[in-house]
C-alpha cells in the first residue's frame, strides 16, 4: 500500500485537567477528502491547530508526506504543502480578487518571478492567481474588491487562496459555516470538484455535506477516535449514533 500523505500517531494535547486530544491516531491516503466529525467540543479544531502547526502538541507523531514535521511551525509545513485554508479574515477587503489570490501564489513561490522581466513576471503571476480562480468559479468576480463579495464568495476566495499556495495536503476548517443553503450547494459542488485534484482534510459540522463529500471519516469524541471508516460504515456505527444522540444529524 503506498505510504499516506498524512500519519497521525499517538497525539495527545492538554488544556489544563482536560484532554483535548486523547492518543489520536488515524492516517489520509493521498486523494480525495477524509472528513473528520465531532459532536461540539470534540476537539477538532485543536487538532486542526496541531496538524497545521499553530498549537504544539503534548506527545505524538505527525507525519506528512514521509517526514516528521512535529515540531515543525506552519510557515514550513505549509511550504511542504500541507496548507490551510485560513477564515474569511484572511482576505484583504481592499484589493481586486485577483491581487488577493496573487499575492498567495506570490507568498508561496518567493523571489522566483524576480528572475523573470517584471512584465513578464507580473503576467506569470496574474495567469497561476486566475487558475485558482477558476478551479474555485470566481473567474467573473477576478477585477472586482474582495470586500464586496458575497459570503458564500469571500469563502470561494479563501479556498482559492489555499489553491493556490499549491498544497499537496489541503486543511479545510469548516468551510461551509455561516453559508446559507444556496451558497452551501455551490461550494459543496466545488469542492466536489477539487477531490478530483487534491487531497482535502475537512472539518464541518454539516453531516449532509460530508456524507456527500468524503471518502472516508474519522469520528472525534471527548479527543478520542472513535471509528475510521467509509460513510456507509460510520452511518451505520452504533458507536457513533450513540456520540451522537441527541442530535440527529447522522440518524
Ligand atoms: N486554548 C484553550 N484553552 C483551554 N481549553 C481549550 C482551549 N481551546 C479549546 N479548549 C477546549 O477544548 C475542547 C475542544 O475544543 P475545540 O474547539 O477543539 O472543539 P471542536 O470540536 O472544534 O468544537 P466545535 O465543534 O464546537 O467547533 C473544548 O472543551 C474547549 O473548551
Amino acid at each position: 500500500m503506498a505510504e499516506p500523505i498524512l500519519a497521525v500517531a499517538g497525539l495527545r494535547k492538554r488544556f489544563g485537567g482536560l484532554a483535548v486530544t486523547d492518543d489520536v491516531s488515524f492516517s489520509v491516503a493521498e486523494g480525495g477528502i477524509h472528513a473528520v466529525i465531532g459532536p461540539n467540543g470534540a476537539g477538532k479544531t485543536t487538532l486542526i491547530h496541531q496538524l497545521s502547526g499553530t498549537l504544539r502538541p503534548d506527545a505524538g507523531s505527525i507525519r506528512f508526506a514521509g517526514r516528521e514535521v512535529t515540531g515543525m511551525g506552519l510557515p514550513r509545513r505549509a511550504r511542504l504543502g500541507l496548507a490551510r485554508s485560513f477564515q474569511i479574515t484572511s482576505v484583504l477587503p481592499g484589493f481586486s480578487v485577483l491581487e488577493n489570490a496573487a499575492l498567495a501564489v506570490q507568498a508561496r513561490s518567493g523571489s522566483s518571478f524576480r528572475f523573470m522581466r517584471p512584465a513578464a513576471g507580473e503576467r506569470a503571476l496574474n495567469e497561476q492567481a486566475m487558475a485558482a480562480l477558476d478551479q474555485v468559479g470566481l473567474g467573473a468576480r477576478a477585477g472586482m474588491m474582495a470586500g464586496v463579495l458575497s459570503h458564500g464568495e469571500k469563502r470561494q476566495l479563501e479556498l482559492a487562496i489555499a489553491l493556490a499556495m499549491r498544497p499537496r495536503l489541503l486543511l479545510l476548517d469548516e468551510p461551509l459555516a455561516g453559508a446559507g443553503p444556496e451558497e452551501t450547494e455551490r461550494l459543496i459542488g466545488i469542492l466536489l470538484g477539487l477531490k478530483r485534484a487534491y487531497t482535502i482534510l475537512l472539518v464541518e459540522h454539516d453531516m449532509q455535506a460530508v456524507f456527500a463529500l468524503a471518502d472516508r471519516i474519522s469520528v472525534l469524541v471527548y479527543g478520542r477516535i472513535i471509528a475510521t471508516d467509509a460513510p456507509a460504515a460510520i452511518r451505520a456505527d452504533p458507536a457513533v449514533r450513540a456520540a451522537y444522540l441527541g442530535e440527529d444529524e447522522v440518524a
